[in-house]
């Protein structure tokens, strides 16, 4: 491959929907339609009818399997160029992040001009599975020539065959729900109950002020009644969440409702371009994607908790770029569970870690807390895991937008023992 030079990579903007709490308001909306939505809102405020984008790549973390072309799909239902190509990425949480560095990483090196970053999830729309039984015959049935051959099959049928499969929110190699994993690291790491609470309040009075000074109105587009996140409670109190009982360890635990995000139905999408693509076409530039890392680790063995990936990959990635973890105007962390955030940032605190897990010489040190999520993050918006990626990318382009100049980190956790880290610049 022929690279004559790396080009910078711009964030135009990005469009959301308002994300719902799980079987809500878009309980009856599929992933296909909600990333259609997002996609049509993207298309309407950048005025990209009959533009034919580089790529468009994204996806969803739960999917039915007619699903299985998502991104192709949803873009058809829009009035982008029919001929854009377009492709599914799933990295769990990961994903919009991901995706958007896919795409980054190709107008880069000169492959593409343009393109958009997108991801959408729905727990209300949950693909059910049939067991592997009533599988086996149904394909049988299927290629049955002769009725007296369908009935013998039918007759192989047992009561415990139609038992559905149900998608779980756990790891499969362990069998632990996400938070149930989180609950044993926040043990480890000795996360009080009443950080978590503060850091899961002060996700929603931001979010909440955000909303009401504006900030939101050119990033999400209305969709089916609602314009603002459902999960959303501006006058949340302190009180009331210590008030919530711990559901992931019910005896000992210190995780609630208020402190772990819900389980959340809502899309985002990110639109990126090279400078020239974003002038001739009159489009502001919020910022450029200047770094990205991922990480993962051995949680199966025990060496690692599931969620702190980011903890490894952060520190790589500030190497790369010759900074330190103070050299940040803001940080993104996305909030899978408040514990997860708390526990990330005393890692980097911690000397022991630093030194014996990620090979360094002293602490990466504190971050200004006064620059954490500062309009909210998952626990307030919620997160539909595909879509977090993308709305947290266009947040932080906006902010560095609006301060004209600086740095903003992005780290995002996800299954599997996996870590997505970004650095954007303005
Ligand atoms: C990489 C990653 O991102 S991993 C993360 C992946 N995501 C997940 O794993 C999802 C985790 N979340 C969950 O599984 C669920 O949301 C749970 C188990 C935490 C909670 O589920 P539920 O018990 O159904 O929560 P529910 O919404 O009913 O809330 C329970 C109570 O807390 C209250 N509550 C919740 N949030 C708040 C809040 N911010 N302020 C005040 N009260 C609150 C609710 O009103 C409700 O009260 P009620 O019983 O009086 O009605």
């Amino acid at each position: 491959m022929k690279v004559d030079k790396v080009r910078k990579v711009a964030i135009i903007g990005g469009n959301r929907i308002p994300f719902a709490r799980s079987n809500s308001v878009y309980s009856h909306a599929s992933n296909q339609d909600m990333l259609t939505a997002a996609l049509n809102g993207l298309v309407e405020r950048y005025k990209l009818a009959g533009e034919l984008m580089g790529e468009v790549a994204g996806g969803a973390v739960m999917k039915h399997s007619r699903d299985f072309n998502l991104v192709r799909e949803s873009v058809l239902s829009t009035q982008l160029a029919p001929e854009t190509p377009c492709y599914d990425v799933q990295q769990a949480c990961g994903t919009g992040l991901e995706a958007a560095i896919l795409v980054a990483n190709k107008i880069a090196l000169g492959q593409i001009d343009c393109a958009i970053a997108c991801g959408v999830d729905t727990t209300s729309d949950a693909p059910i599975g049939v067991s592997e039984g009533l599988r086996k015959i149904l394909l049988d049935l299927n290629r049955a020539k002769t009725t007296p051959d369908r009935l013998k099959l039918l007759a192989k049928l047992r009561p415990k065959d139609l038992m559905p499969l149900i998608p779980a929110n756990s790891e499969p190699r362990t069998g632990l729900a996400m938070g149930e994993h989180c609950q044993i690291t926040a043990k480890e790491w000795n996360i009080p109950r009443d950080e978590q609470d503060l850091l899961a309040y002060n996700s929603h009075v931001n979010m909440a002020k955000a909303y009401d000074e504006g900030f939101f109105d050119d990033m999400i587009t209305p969709y089916m009644g609602l314009d603002r996140d459902n999960n959303l409670r501006g006058n949340t109190t302190l009180e009331k969440l210590a008030s919530l009982k711990p559901v992931f360890d019910r005896e000992n635990g210190t995780m609630t409702a208020a402190n772990s995000t819900p389980l959340t139905d809502g899309a985002s999408s990110v639109l990126l371009a090279t400078e020239e693509w974003a002038k001739e076409r009159g489009l502001p530039i919020l910022a450029y994607i200047t770094y990205c890392e991922t990480a993962a680790v051995d949680f199966v063995g025990k060496k690692e908790g599931l969620l702190i990936a980011p903890a490894y990959a952060v520190p790589r990635m500030l190497d790369r770029a010759g900074i330190t973890l103070q050299d940040f105007d803001f940080y993104e962390v996305h909030e899978a569970f408040a514990a997860q955030v708390l526990y990330t940032l005393k890692a980097w605190e911690d000397e022991k870690f630093c030194k014996e897990r990620l090979g360094r010489d002293g602490v990466l040190g504190s971050i200004d807390r006064s620059k954490l999520n500062i309009k909210g993050s998952s626990l307030a918006a919620g997160h539909p895991f595909a879509a977090t990626g993308a709305r947290i990318v266009h947040t932080l382009a906006k902010l560095l937008n609006e301060k004209g100049s600086g740095r903003g980190l992005i780290s995002i956790c996800a299954a599997g023992g996996q870590g997505v880290t970004a650095i954007l610049e303005k």
